[in-house]
């Protein structure tokens, strides 16, 4: 039997960890490269010179196998930088539009209760609705530089599909994922609040300029929070002695938010090779400061982009829920940081849920497998060792079913002829797989302390 190595308190869940002898690197495969003077390039470097960005002329947009993205023209050196963006040309949830602010400047209210940090994203919503309005604005760079980027944005009703969030009852059982159920439930009356409250302010104001189409403006409202769950990120504030301004910024950026996601964690086909943050912030001084995105390790000229989203992009239900895609992760030859949780699954054993992911079996689970072994008859003599083979063998015969089962749901792709049901449909049979793929790399491990 492998020797076990009790890891209790390094991950949310006590655990026994699995040995990962079997695990082998696999080699990064070279991304595609691409033409470099394409009109994506234009189109970023017109953007980059309307929001002031730099460097002006080094990346572009194109098809990449994790979808549209960003990739560098010239290589790009660990360190430097490739692409620095002014806060001043971001939407930032601290500075939503007046129609929209709820103190005025002579209430006496903290920072904190005056933008509420965890209304953040009503907020960026009321900022990109504000763009409609077509206001007045002294900065005719940065107008021109919105509306090229706004003719840029995907598709809404794609993105919408990928949300499981719009998604009926049926799509989402298909899932067979309870977390994405659950989370999905609470996302719905979130979201319908947070819809309630821009559009009555939003309304108020277009009410006194000459009405407007209520179900027209919800789900304008219901667009924007699409974008602005899928596009926004968290910087922390921190400036040069270290120490932290306030809450964390949410900050909707430009050509930044072209940048697609891969994990920094594990050395799969795709892996970030860039990180980003704040800099240039003085004193609790935002004004002048940049979102700059550094190369973590060397770039070749023609190769993408690719970012962290962070803790928002696992496990992957959390991913789809948050961001509308299934991240690509092969347990079985992606190696994962040590200690590190990429993605779990559920595993239900006696009516009771568990979570799993390849390297560690929850204590609970054991203890649960243990006792039914023991009113099977398959463990008769009470041992030290709680992990014995029959209990292996249990959660072993368990995870196998729980895996199969991934595999037999119908696939629900042809039920309805559109294109944005069929993405919703295969995004459900993603999650599936990836679920599937965990078992299976959990039941391989498992198998291996007893064979
Ligand atoms: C911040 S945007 C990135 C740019 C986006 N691809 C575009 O064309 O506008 C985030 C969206 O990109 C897509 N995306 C990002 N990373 C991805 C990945 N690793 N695999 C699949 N889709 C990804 C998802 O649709 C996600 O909602």
């Amino acid at each position: 039997m492998a020797p076990l190595r009790s890891i209790v308190g390094k991950f949310a869940h006590a655990a026994f960890t699995l040995q990962p002898g079997h695990r082998h690197t696999t080699l990064h495969k070279a991304l595609p490269s691409s033409t470099s003077e394409t009109a994506a390039l234009h189109g970023l470097s017109e953007m980059c010179r309307l929001f002031q960005a730099t460097p002006e002329n080094n990346l572009y947009l194109d098809a990449s196998p994790l979808g549209r993205g960003v990739f560098v023209k010239d290589s790009v050196s660990k360190g430097d930088v490739i692409l620095s963006i002014p806060i001043s040309s971001c939407f930032r949830d601290d500075e939503p539009p007046d129609w929209f602010e709820r103190f005025t400047e002579d209430d006496d209210v903290t920072d904190y209760e005056r933008y509420d940090p965890s209304a953040w994203a009503i907020r960026l919503v009321a900022s990109l609705l504000d763009m409609d309005l077509d206001r007045d604005t002294n900065n005719e760079d940065l107008k021109r530089g919105r509306e090229l980027w706004k003719s840029m944005l995907p598709d809404k009703n794609m993105l919408r599909a990928s949300l499981p969030v719009h998604w009926n009852e049926e799509l989402l059982l298909s899932t067979k994922c309870t977390a994405l159920e659950v989370a999905v439930d609470n996302a719905f009356f979130s979201r319908g609040n947070a819809v309630l409250a821009v559009s009555d302010k939003l309304g108020q104001f277009l009410n006194d300029r000459g009405g407007f189409d209520e179900d027209e403006l919800k789900k304008k409202c219901h667009d924007a929070l699409d974008m602005v769950q899928t596009r926004a990120c968290r910087v922390e504030r921190t400036c040069e002695d270290g120490i932290q301004w306030g809450p964390p910024l949410r900050v909707l950026a430009p050509i930044f938010d072209f940048i697609n996601h891969a994990s920094a964690k594990t050395t799969g086909r795709f892996t970030a090779n860039a990180e980003f943050g704040i800099e240039g912030e003085t004193m609790g001084d935002i004004h002048d400061a940049k979102l700059v995105v550094r190369a973590l390790k060397d770039l070749r000229g023609g190769e993408e982009v690719l970012i962290d989203y962070g803790d928002s992009a696992r496990p992957a239900w959390k991913c789809l829920n948050s961001y509308g895609f299934v991240p690509i992760y092969d347990p079985k030859s992606d190696i994962v940081e040590d200690g590190f949780v990429e993605n779990v699954a559920e595993l239900w054993m006696n009516g009771l849920r568990f979570e799993v992911d390849p390297y560690s079996i929850p204590f609970d689970l054991v203890e649960v497998a243990g006792a039914q072994a023991m009113l099977d008859g398959t463990e008769n003599n009470s041992t030290d060792e709680p992990l014995s083979p029959s209990v292996v063998k249990a959660i072993t015969k368990r995870s196998s079913e729980a895996a199969l089962h991934m595999l037999l749901v119908s696939d629900l792709s042809d039920k309805e002829d559109t294109p944005e049901y069929r993405h919703s449909a295969s995004l459900a049979a993603s999650l599936r797989k990836s679920q599937y793929q965990v078992l299976d790399a959990f039941t391989e491990n498992l198998k291996a302390i007893i064979f």
